[in-house]
């Protein structure tokens, strides 16, 4: 059985159109990310699913139980899903033992403390248990709360950004943790996040929400790889969005004619991203033009080449000889993935 269904919910707020026709499925223990930019619904999506706000249509199901639609409006606290936001907020007056029992308020005072001692052991914090939040670090603040999210035994989690103020080292370990503690525990989860990378390597699919509606919704290296529109292929990472003309498995491009993803014929809309371009000496078979951008990014170097038929950003390895005024030939490495920008390509999942 499914462990989450989100069937055709829309949300409107001001008479305005917030969430559309969202539709969505979770399996037991999966990770789903929620991707989109600021104001494009998704901490919205995530209320309609923990039940602070009603939807306007659609049903939301936990497993068997219908919590949203048809006139039903399961409480938050009556949902038996767990809740981790930005801001944690800890209880500052309670040590770290004190805010992961406080919810625990069914079971006796043994019981609270034995399931508050497991999850924090499991978050890596049992020795601290003593400790108030501000004698913890930010990602030991941001554990407390995976804990005290984790004690009434969810099978669902809901993450609204709980990484997004760690800084940029804190993030990524944090991250890594709480994946792998939700992982262990087999607990599933929606995050809502604007950061790309914090999408694609802590989910198992990833959705990426554009306007209320999802656009594409599938493994992170599918929708980095094969982006079905042109918003997602630009929001996932920089991409060069070059025109063609089909003819079946290839198409005629400035670039010249290149095989690309999937049969298609007429004009076309392709995504080649920097990395799936290369940069060779004049004179090679490709198209020529001259750098007119170096940038160093440590592990490797991105340029941008100005040529006749328009500017490409390529990204090569951090070796690459070249520097701003010097000729090369742009050539791509990879078939080029054609993007679908008819309308219909915009609609829901
Ligand atoms: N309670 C509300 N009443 C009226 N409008 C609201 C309400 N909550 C959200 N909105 C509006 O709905 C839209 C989507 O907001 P939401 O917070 O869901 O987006 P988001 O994708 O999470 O954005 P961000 O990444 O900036 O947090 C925004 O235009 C916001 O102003």
């Amino acid at each position: 059985m499914k462990l989450l269904r989100v069937v055709d919910v829309s949300k409107r707020f001001d008479g305005q159109p917030v969430v559309r026709h969202l539709r969505f499925e979770l399996e037991p223990g999966e990770i789903l990310a929620v991707l989109g930019p600021s104001g494009s619904g998704k901490t919205t999506m995530l209320r309609l699913i923990a039940g602070f706000e009603r939807v306007d249509r659609g049903e939301v199901w936990l497993q068997e139980k219908q919590l949203s639609g048809s006139g039903r409006h399961v409480p938050p606290e009556a949902r038996g899903i767990g809740f981790v936001f930005q801001d944690y907020a800890l209880f500052p007056h309670l040590d770290v033992l004190g805010n992961v029992t406080f919810g625990l308020t069914r079971l006796g005072a043994a019981e609270r403390r034995r399931r508050a001692e497991e999850v924090l052991d499991l978050v890596g914090l049992k020795l601290f248990r003593r400790r108030r939040p501000h004698e913890l670090s930010g990602g030991q603040q941001q554990r407390v709360a995976l804990a005290r999210a984790l004690a009434p035994e969810p099978r669902l989690i809901l993450l609204d950004e709980p990484f997004s103020s760690l800084d940029a080292g804190l993030r990524e370990s944090t991250r890594d943790d709480v994946r792998a503690i939700l992982k262990q525990a087999g607990i599933g989860a929606v995050l809502v996040t604007h950061d790309q990378e914090e999408a694609l390597s802590f989910a198992d699919r990833v959705a990426v929400v554009r306007d209320g509606a999802i656009e594409q919704l599938g493994p992170p290296e599918e929708v980095y790889h094969s982006p079905t529109t042109p918003f997602v292929a630009s929001f996932l990472g920089h991409t060069n969005l070059i025109p063609g003309q089909a003819r079946g498995r290839v198409a005629d491009t400035p670039l010249g004619t290149l095989p690309i993803s999937k049969e298609a014929q007429g004009r076309v809309l392709l995504s080649l991203r920097p990395e799936h371009l290369e940069l060779l000496p004049p004179g090679h078979a490709g198209l020529e033009g001259s750098i007119v951008k170096r940038g160093f990014k440590g592990h490797d170097l991105t340029f941008e080449v100005a040529t006749p038929q328009g500017r490409f950003r390529v990204q090569t390895d951090y070796r690459a000889p070249w520097g701003v005024g010097d000729e090369v030939v742009v050539r791509p490495r990879e078939a080029a993935v054609v993007l679908d920008s008819s309308p219909s390509a915009t609609a829901s999942v």
